[in-house]
């Protein structure tokens, strides 16, 4: 398959490797400084672009890369509260295609499930309540992280007295939470933190007066990260439309 590479930083590089290690051609490296090459046939002739870059450029490659009729799979945060429902209806209705995670990880997408599944439970349990933390490195850009927002969105859609989340400020040196101290009932904290070259630390916890139940998921490099993107790429090459993990895992549906 051919591939387009837009951004070419920590996890752009790491993705050339694999991808050609699972025998795809990389036709084209778009970075900072060659935004015309979103016109050159090479871009043009890729089955899919995988767009790795920050917050604030995203939607604009997005754009970009949609005008060239080129499909996109995207692992970039933080661009979603702003664009999200735009960009989802260009994918439902206006036949381009992104598949877009905010964690590529096979490991995370398994979290995330259980996620849904414990807070499900927690939700006739209201003397237990939930707080969250997740731990960067210091190079990030986005806070809260994009998984910690959508693992968020998996707590709020299930716990009937959460509606909304916040930004906390009180998470320990460990990545625990000591209470709610600031927040309202209603309101899910999530406290960011940024340490040294950390690649992604998202703790949930729920906390009784007698006992407290804790989920980790700790990556141990962005090697997770990386296959999960070049799995979603070939998975995009045959699929059209706003994809996401639970159509490349289907379990995420039961
Ligand atoms: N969904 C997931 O599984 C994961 C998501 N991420 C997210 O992916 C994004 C990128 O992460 P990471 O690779 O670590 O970040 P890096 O900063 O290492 O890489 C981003 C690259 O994009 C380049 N860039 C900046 N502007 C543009 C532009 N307009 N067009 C093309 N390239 C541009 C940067 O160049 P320069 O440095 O010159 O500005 C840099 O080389 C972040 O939003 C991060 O949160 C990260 C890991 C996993
Ligand atoms: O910026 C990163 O590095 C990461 N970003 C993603 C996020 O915001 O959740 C995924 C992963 O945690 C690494």
């Amino acid at each position: 398959m051919k591939i387009a590479l837009i951004g070419y930083g920590k996890m752009g590089k790491e993705i050339e490797k694999v991808a050609r290690s699972r025998g795809h051609e990389i036709v084209c490296i778009i970075d900072i400084n060659n935004q015309e090459d979103f016109e050159s046939e090479a871009f043009k002739s890729a089955d899919v672009a995988i767009e790795f870059t920050n917050p604030m450029v995203a939607y604009s490659n997005y754009m970009k890369a949609f005008k060239a009729g080129v499909k996109l799979v995207s692992g970039s945060t933080g661009w979603m509260t702003e664009h999200g429902e735009e960009i989802k209806k260009l994918c439902t209705e206006g036949g381009k295609t992104l598949f877009w995670s905010s964690n590529f990880s096979l490991g995370v997408t398994i979290f995330s499930a259980v996620n849904k599944y414990l807070a499900k439970i927690m939700n006739q349990f209201p003397n237990y309540d939930v707080t969250m933390s997740e731990t960067h490195h210091i190079h990030k850009l986005d806070a809260p992280s994009g998984t910690a927002i959508t693992l968020a969105e998996g707590i709020l859609q299930n716990i009937d007295r959460k509606d909304k989340w916040v930004k906390g400020t009180f998470a320990a040196p460990d990545g625990s939470i000591s209470g709610t101290n600031d927040c309202a009932p209603n309101e899910l904290p999530i406290a960011s933190i940024r340490e040294g070259e950390v690649f992604g630390l998202h703790t949930i916890r729920y906390e009784s007066d007698v006992d407290s139940i804790t989920l980790t998921h700790d990556a141990k490099s962005r090697g997770g990260f990386v296959l999960g993107a070049v799995l979603a790429a070939e998975y995009t090459a045959q699929h059209e439309g706003f994809l996401g993990m639970s159509d490349l895992f289907p379990f995420l549906n039961d």
